[in-house]
């Protein structure tokens, strides 16, 4: 069998596929960590035979990651400490090159965003956002299970994986399958979206991608925009939590405008994560999430 095939929750490198989630052991934590920061996750999971060489190279590293946990701790706990809110652990579902999810990637990196991508989601197992995932040592979730991805984990496995990597947030990028409702509720208010329009408009079941920008030129809109809103059961319904705007120029080539738009996408998202995982998010009485501004507490957008 191909590791291809084996391969539901792909761990730093394809050798190590964990199978179905069943029976507790260790994950291989994500290996962009700095040793510094590197931590076991006990999980439901059952290893293939492959994975039996990573348990045993679990094992064979556990002394030394015994000498870091407790530096690895005193890292978090230092952390936690001087920013008073726990840090956030975050995935991200890609469907395609993952620009947002590689923008939210770097700012875990350069303390921007008080969270780390634990586990990457995606309906296309050789898209360019799990080719970076893979690079960078983050283990890859293949979802949904259907007829093009006999591999793929069913819902009901994918909120086992999650809960296994106690994710706090799930955060959209470009994914272009609806998300189940069962994983909507496992997650309430912790489901962000991106979308490339200033919904309302232009948005629902056909609004993705291109089809997006080419609908707005179409319509003779002289603005267009990012939004960013937490998902319910149906396409771009959820609260808008944030959205930038674009100009929409005379000339515009739906390819133009798309890269003006990406552009404020990569910074609003940052900017929107950053908040959410400083637990900077605020629920007025009519249910309209609010940014708390960093700067000023009493300045709310
Ligand atoms: N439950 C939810 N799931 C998803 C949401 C959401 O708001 N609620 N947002 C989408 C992202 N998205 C817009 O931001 C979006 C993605 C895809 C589509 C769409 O029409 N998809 C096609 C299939 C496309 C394909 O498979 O290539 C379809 O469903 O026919 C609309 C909006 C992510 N999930
Ligand atoms: N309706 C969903 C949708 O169209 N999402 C859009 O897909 C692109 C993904 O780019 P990326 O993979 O480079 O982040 C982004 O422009 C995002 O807004």
């Amino acid at each position: 069998m191909s590791m291809r095939t084996q391969g539901l929750v792909l761990g730093p490198s394809s050798s190590s596929p964990i199978q179905n989630p069943k029976t507790p052991t260790f994950l291989t934590p994500p290996t962009y960590f700095s040793s510094a920061k590197r931590v076991w996750l006990k999980s439901n999971y059952s290893f293939s035979s492959h994975s039996i060489l990573l348990a045993s190279t679990n094992l064979r590293h556990r002394n030394c990651v015994v000498k870091t946990e407790h530096k690895v701790v005193s890292d978090i706990e230092e952390d936690n400490l001087k920013s008073k809110v726990r840090r956030k652990n975050l995935a991200v579902f890609v469907s395609g090159g993952g620009s947002n999810f590689r923008s939210i990637f770097e700012a875990t990196l350069n303390g921007s965003v008080h969270g780390d991508i634990f586990v990457l989601v995606t309906n296309k197992y050789d898209c360019g956002g799990a080719e970076y995932a893979r690079v960078k040592g983050i283990p890859v979730i293949l979802f949904p299970k259907n007829k093009d991805a006999i591999e793929g984990l069913s819902t009901e496995d994918l909120i086992v994986a999650l809960r296994s990597y106690k994710v706090d947030f799930i955060l959209l990028a470009g994914f272009l399958k609806l998300i189940p409702t069962e994983l909507v509720r496992a997650y309430p208010k912790s489901i962000l979206n991106i979308h490339p329009s200033l919904l309302p408009a232009f948005g629902g079941k056909g609004y993705y991608g291109m089809k997006v920008h080419k609908a707005v030129i179409a319509s003779g809109a002289r603005y267009s925009g990012a939004t960013i809103h937490y998902v319910d059961e149906h396409y771009d319904t959820g609260r808008i939590l944030a959205q930038r705007v674009v100009p929409v120029l005379a000339d515009d080539t739906a390819e133009e405008l798309a890269a003006r738009v990406l552009h404020e996408e990569h910074k609003l998202y940052v900017e929107v994560v950053a908040a959410l995982c400083e637990e900077r998010i605020i629920w007025r009485e009519d249910g309209v999430p609010l940014i708390q501004s960093k700067e000023n507490s009493n300045d709310y957008r």
